[in-house]
């Protein structure tokens, strides 16, 4: 039966980080529960004791998403391989983003006039929703403006990160709606931090792609052409790929091969820091789906993006 359980997360039960889940038709808000992985979603405490929803599905396959940054940290699929990657020097201590897994770059990607990557992989969500339809569970979360965002960006907004996971899939719905009574603009990516064998990992699809190469100079990017029928990661690579194709695969050089489909997520960047992160680079690379050129936005109006990830 699919549930939601937030009994190991009462100390943040008056939170505004779950006031509102909304309890979907079939979805039960359970109380205490003794299994150790029971089906459907959960809200529960993760590392540092900030709470984490767990989507674990009949088919074996399981997620995991913080709701400090909304970021997806576990995807972990049938086998019990988790495929993406949570940095070492990573913390759970609301002081900086989480560096690993699925963080938001939101209203900014990179450098630019507020902070690095703007400012939503650094701010609480709230699950407002969560169902479990054919068994695949869901949960979608929400951010919207506050005095901490104003402060750097000041406009009204909503934005929802819809998060499923099937048997072989782990899909994402990003919406920005514009709530304000003025326009705005961002950028955005999802910073995607895959496991991966770095002298074996390889990214198909980007033939023919201008590119933007941040390397040696990330405020002044050259500009370029991908000739590579496969990407590799040789050394330093931290490169933005213009008008990139909805669908790439990449080998992680650990045996698997996962294609990242995408919708309106026109342009892609692939980066691995090489030396710059001596204790891990080996073991991981990022493939971002991103927005690097501005999504303006009308007050009402909305943008919508998807992702998915999957295994064959
Ligand atoms: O360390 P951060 O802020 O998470 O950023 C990591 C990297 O993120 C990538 O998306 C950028 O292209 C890089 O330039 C940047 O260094």
């Amino acid at each position: 039966m699919a549930t939601i359980s937030t009994a190991s997360f009462a100390p943040f039960s008056t939170s505004s980080t779950i006031r509102r889940v909304k309890r979907s038709s079939g979805i039960v808000l359970a109380t205490a529960s003794k299994e150790a992985s029971p089906l459907g979603v959960r809200v529960t405490e993760g590392e540092g004791s900030l709470p984490k929803v767990v989507l674990t599905s009949s088919h074996g396959s399981e997620a995991e998403i913080y709701l400090f940054g909304g970021c997806i940290t576990s995807w972990k699929v049938s086998s019990g391989k988790d495929l993406l990657y949570v940095r070492p020097d990573a913390v759970f201590n609301k002081k900086k983003p989480i560096s690993g897994g699925v963080p938001h770059c939101f209203p900014q990607f990179g450098p630019g006039q507020i902070q690095q990557h703007g400012f939503a992989r650094n701010l609480d969500w709230s699950v407002i929703d969560s169902e479990n339809v054919n068994e695949n569970p869901a949960v979608t979360l929400e951010l919207t403006d506050g005095p901490y965002s104003r402060a750097m960006w000041d406009y009204g907004f909503q934005a929802l990160f819809k998060v499923t996971l099937d048997a072989k899939s782990l899909s994402t719905e990003f919406t920005v709606k514009n709530l304000d009574n003025k326009p705005f603009s961002f950028t955005t990516a999802l910073h995607t931090y895959f496991s991966a064998s770095v002298s074996g990992a390889s990214v198909k699809g980007l033939k023919g792609c201008k590119t933007l190469n941040k390397d040696p100079d990330p405020t002044n990017p050259l500009e370029g052409e991908e000739h590579r029928d496969e990407v590799t990661f040789p050394g330093f690579v931290d490169c933005i790929y213009l008008d990139a194709p909805n669908e790439l695969q990449l080998n992680n050089g650990l045996g698997d091969v996962i294609t990242i489909k995408n919708t309106r997520w026109s342009d892609a960047v692939l980066w691995n820091p090489h030396l710059q992160m001596e204790a891990c680079y080996k073991d991981f690379v990022c493939v971002e789906n991103a927005k690097i050129r501005s999504v303006q936005l009308e007050p009402e109006q909305s943008w919508t993006a998807t992702q998915e990830l999957s295994i064959s």
